[in-house]
C-alpha cells in the first residue's frame, strides 16, 4: 500500500522502548477475565506499543493546544483526543475498542477514557422504513450524519457534557429517549463503520474530528466467517430471548437460519464493505490487519 510503512508484529513490538514497564501479570489476568478470546501475544506485541504511541500523540496534541492558546492569549481548553476505529461489520471493531479502553484505563490511569459507537446515530427503524432503507442498515444514508457531526463538534469544543443516542442490537433499533453522556474525557474511542467517511452533502470527513484513526482489516472471506460465527453464538444466546428482534432465527433449524444470515451478509454487509467502507481504508493512520483466529499479522502506519 502506497504511503504506508508495513510492520510485522515482531518489528512493531521492537519499537516499544525496553525500559517501559510491561503490563503486570495481574493486569493480564484481569484482561483474560474481561475477554478470554483476545490473544495475549497480540496484546503484548501490538496493543501495548499502540497505547504507548497513542499516549505520545496525546501529549504532543496537548502541547499544540497550549501553544495555540498562548498565541491567542487564552487559557488552554481541555479537548478530548479522539481515536477512531473503522472497518467492516463483524471485523472486531467493538472488541478492539473495549480492549483499547481497558488498556488505556489500566496503563494511563491519569487519563480519563470513554468510548462510544456510532451505531447510536443510525436513524430509527421507522425512519429507515419510510425512506426504504431498512435493508440498507449501515449504509451511509442510514446514519444521521449531520447529528454525528454536530455531536463531534460539541465534543471538540470542550463541552463538559455531550449526549449521544443509543442503539440496541437486542431491539435492532434506536432506544427512544435514552442517551449516553460524554464528559470531556482525555481520550474518546469512537468506533463505527463510518468513522472515516465523508457524509453526503457535508464538507467535513468524520475523520476530520479524530486525532488518530485505526482501520481493522482482514480478508473478506474471513470477515464473512466471523459474521457467521457470531451469528451462531447469538442464535444460542441473545436470540433465544422472545423480545430479541432476531428471535425467529433461534426457532428455525440451523441450516435455514444460516441461509438467512448468509443472505444478510451478501445483500447488506458485503456490499456496504465493498462500496462504502473499504474505500475509506487509505485515510486511516494505522491499519491493523488480522488473519485466521483474529490474530494480527501486519500493521501499516501511514506516512503522510
Ligand atoms: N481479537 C479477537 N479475538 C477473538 N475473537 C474476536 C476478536 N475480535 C472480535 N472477535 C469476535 O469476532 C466477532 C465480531 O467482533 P465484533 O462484534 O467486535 O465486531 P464489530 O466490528 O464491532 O461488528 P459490528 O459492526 O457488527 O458491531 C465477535 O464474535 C467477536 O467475539
Ligand atoms: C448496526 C450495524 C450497521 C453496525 O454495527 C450492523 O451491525 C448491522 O446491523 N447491519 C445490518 C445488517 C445485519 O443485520 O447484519
Amino acid at each position: 500500500m502506497q504511503n504506508f510503512n508495513s510492520y510485522t508484529k515482531q518489528k512493531w513490538n521492537s519499537l516499544y522502548p525496553a525500559d517501559i514497564n510491561p503490563i503486570s501479570s495481574e493486569q493480564l489476568d484481569r484482561l483474560k477475565a474481561f475477554n478470554d478470546q483476545i490473544d495475549v501475544t497480540d496484546v503484548q506485541q501490538v496493543y501495548l506499543p499502540l497505547v504507548y504511541l497513542l499516549n505520545l500523540t496525546v501529549n504532543s496534541q496537548r502541547q499544540a493546544e497550549i501553544t495555540r492558546a498562548e498565541f491567542l492569549q487564552e487559557q488552554p481548553p481541555h479537548i478530548p483526543f479522539i481515536v477512531g476505529i473503522s472497518g467492516s461489520v463483524a471485523v472486531g471493531k467493538s472488541t478492539t475498542a473495549r480492549l483499547l479502553q481497558y488498556l488505556c484505563e489500566t496503563l494511563l490511569p491519569n487519563r480519563k477514557t470513554q468510548s462510544l459507537t456510532t451505531d447510536g446515530f443510525l436513524y430509527p427503524n421507522q425512519v429507515l422504513k419510510q425512506r426504504g432503507l431498512l435493508a440498507s442498515k449501515g449504509f451511509p444514508a442510514s446514519y444521521d450524519m449531520p447529528a454525528l457531526i454536530e455531536f463531534l463538534k460539541q465534543v471538540k469544543s470542550g463541552a463538559q457534557q455531550v449526549q449521544a443516542p443509543v442503539y440496541s442490537h437486542q431491539s435492532y433499533d434506536i432506544i427512544p429517549d435514552q442517551h449516553v453522556t460524554i464528559n470531556n474525557p482525555d481520550i474518546l474511542i469512537l468506533e463505527g463503520i463510518n468513522t472515516l467517511q465523508l457524509p453526503a452533502d457535508q464538507n467535513v470527513f468524520i475523520s476530520d474530528f479524530t486525532d488518530f484513526s485505526i482501520y481493522i482489516d482482514a480478508d473478506t472471506s474471513l470477515i464473512k466467517q466471523w459474521y457467521l460465527n457470531r451469528f451462531q453464538q447469538l442464535r444460542k444466546t441473545a436470540f433465544t430471548d422472545p423480545n430479541n428482534y432476531f428471535n425467529q432465527y433461534a426457532k428455525y433449524d440451523l441450516e435455514t437460519a444460516l441461509m438467512m444470515a448468509v443472505k444478510t451478509w451478501k445483500t447488506i454487509n458485503l456490499p456496504n464493505l465493498e462500496r462504502y467502507i473499504l474505500p475509506t481504508r487509505p485515510r486511516a493512520n494505522l491499519i491493523i490487519h488480522k488473519g485466521e483466529q483474529h490474530r494480527i499479522d501486519r500493521l501499516y502506519l501511514r506516512q503522510y
